[in-house]
């Protein structure tokens, strides 16, 4: 059995999510932030696959591990899917959590709650050095608030309120939120190929 595989992410919010999802594989598990020197990958694709794809294969081509990347965001109905791909850069960058919710909170000042329905995508994907890479999509349904509720979580979390559990993402545990959110449910089928991986690789 492989001993180790490497989240190719410097998001500490997805590392303490993906790390609780994958807590009862029997796999040792680095993150980007044993690798400093490796350069940042351009997330320049126009959909999360590939953006998903170009960070896995990346990482795992430079450290000769199976990688996982996650590329996920938030579309927002009333702005036409915005600001998907680009949530992470939406108020520009440097990426800012706090600037991201204020300018997201300006795009829909005024607009009622009927209007201001959105979902969180993920794409995870997984490469295998040399090999073959895998995707896996999920997705999570909600209605964005007009101010902000909870410090748990990252990015648009406490403006992220999800009707049926009457909370927003940042009310919710890690182990709350992996049951219902997009990455929770994209990982839960990742889990499925990686144990395949992992018990046919020599890594
Ligand atoms: O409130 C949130 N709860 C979530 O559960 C969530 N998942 C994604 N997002 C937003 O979408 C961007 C992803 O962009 P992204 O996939 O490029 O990640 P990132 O740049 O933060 O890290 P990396 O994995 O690329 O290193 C993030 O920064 C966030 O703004 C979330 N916001
Ligand atoms: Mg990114």
């Amino acid at each position: 059995m492989p001993s180790k595989i490497i989240m190719a992410t410097r998001n500490k919010g997805k590392v303490t999510e993906l790390r609780k999802l994958l807590e009862e594989q029997r796999v040792d598990i680095l993150t980007l932030a044993d690798f400093p020197e490796l350069p940042e990958v351009e997330e320049d694709g126009l959909t999360f696959a590939d953006n998903s794809v170009k960070k896995a294969k990346t990482t795992a081509e430079a450290t000769g591990f199976i990688a996982i990347a996650d590329d996920s965001g938030l579309e927002v109905e009333y702005l036409k899917g915005r600001p998907g791909v680009h949530s992470a850069r939406f108020a520009g960058e440097p990426a800012d959590d706090a600037r991201n919710n204020e300018k997201l909170l300006a795009c829909l000042k005024g607009v009622p709650p009927e209007q201001r329905k959105a979902r969180f995508v993920s794409v995870i994907a997984i490469a295998v050095p040399g090999g073959e890479t895998y995707t896996t999509m999920g997705t999570c349904e909600g209605v964005i608030l007009d101010e902000p509720r909870g410090n748990g979580g990252f990015g648009y979390d406490p403006l992220f309120y999800v009707p049926v559990f009457e909370k927003t993402f940042a009310e919710l545990s890690t182990e709350e939120k992996n049951k219902i959110s997009h990455r929770g449910e994209a990982l839960r089928k990742a889990t499925v190929i990686l144990r395949r991986l992992l018990e046919n690789s020599e890594v």
